[in-house]
């Protein structure tokens, strides 16, 4: 597990990152969502060992982190700009990282890279950008370490990569001990591989959350009831985050179990009521605007 404690961060006068608290767990798919700027690689970091908090610490299973040679061996980070040997290809890589990890899968580096087509003997500076960051993805799950901090790290990667790498998050969280750190500006990027998402803003943690727990207890509803003291009657009801009208289809999302709020729902009658599936970014847009933020202006 990883422990967060009141984590402060700053770089002359700006305050990258400022009291932050949070627990990751270990299995979990942890997801760091944040607008350019909020604090997400100081964050990471701070996590991997690289960068000393100005106040508070990072435990990792219980041990700080910082200047700490064993916990930082069961720590592989992969920053936005992955950093590659000069002329090395990916095959240098994978022996250099084998010298730091000694847990490094040769066999498991060459199967990947055979799988997705890339060439281990090629100078990955001819690379495009995006294959790059597939070198990184791939030295770094090949690393076998606990945790896997990415920064960035499905940015640049095609629909079809991006599919491949979560593929192979899913098989090494199923067969070892595996706790993937996924930072990102873009929620949509996160929404079906992490199972706790944390959203930062200015250097905090404003919202921290099991997507399922979320998805569990909120609904979209679209339904008609087509009686206007009936309408008001469910609105009065139902816990609403969010109302909107097109014409005689109400529109809500309420707080509630699917069950909870379609009995509610067909106490009033309606003529037609039907539950949505909820994106990530509406939960998040939801939960946020009821604790009085203006997310949207937070994840795009
Ligand atoms: N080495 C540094 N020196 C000075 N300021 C820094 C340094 N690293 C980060 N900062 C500042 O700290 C703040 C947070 O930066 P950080 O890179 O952590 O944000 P981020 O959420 O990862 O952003 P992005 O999505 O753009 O990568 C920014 O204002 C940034 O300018």
């Amino acid at each position: 597990m990883i422990k967060l404690k009141g984590l402060h961060k700053s770089f002359g006068k700006i305050r990258a990152v400022r009291d932050l608290s949070a627990e990751i767990r270990e299995g979990e798919v942890f997801g760091v969502v944040g607008t350019n700027g909020a604090g997400k690689s100081t964050l990471l970091r701070m996590i991997a060992g690289v960068l000393k908090p100005d106040k508070g610490e990072v435990f990792v299973d219980d041990k700080p982190v910082f200047e700490n040679p064993q916990v930082k061996s069961d720590i592989c980070f992969l920053p936005d700009t992955a950093f590659f040997l000069p002329n090395a290809t990916p095959k240098l890589m994978a022996e250099s990282y084998r010298v730091f990890y000694p847990e490094f899968d040769m066999r498991r580096f060459e199967s990947l890279t055979s799988r997705i087509g890339l060439e281990t003997g090629r100078k990955i500076r001819m690379f495009s950008k995006g294959m790059q960051k597939q070198v990184s993805v791939i030295l770094g799950i090949c690393t076998n370490t606990k945790y896997l901090l990415c920064d960035e790290t499905f940015d640049g990667l095609d629909p079809v990569m991006r599919q491949a790498v979560k593929s192979i998050f899913a098989v090494e969280l199923i067969n070892r001990d595996f706790t993937p750190v996924i930072a990102s500006h873009n929620l949509r990027e996160l929404e079906d591989i992490c199972d706790h998402v944390g959203l930062l803003h200015k250097g905090g943690i404003l919202f921290s959350e099991n997507l399922e727990d979320m998805k569990f207890h909120i609904q979209k509803v679209q339904c008609v009831i087509g009686d206007p003291v009936r309408e008001e009657q469910l609105l009065k009801e139902l816990s609403v985050m969010q109302y909107e009208r097109r014409g005689s289809m109400m529109l809500l999302v309420a707080k509630g179990t699917r069950n909870e709020i379609l009995e509610r729902v067909n106490s009033k009658h309606p003529v037609f009521a039907e539950i949505l599936p909820l994106s990530l970014e509406e939960i998040f847009i939801s939960e946020t605007e009821v604790a009085g933020y203006d997310v949207k202006n937070l994840l795009f």
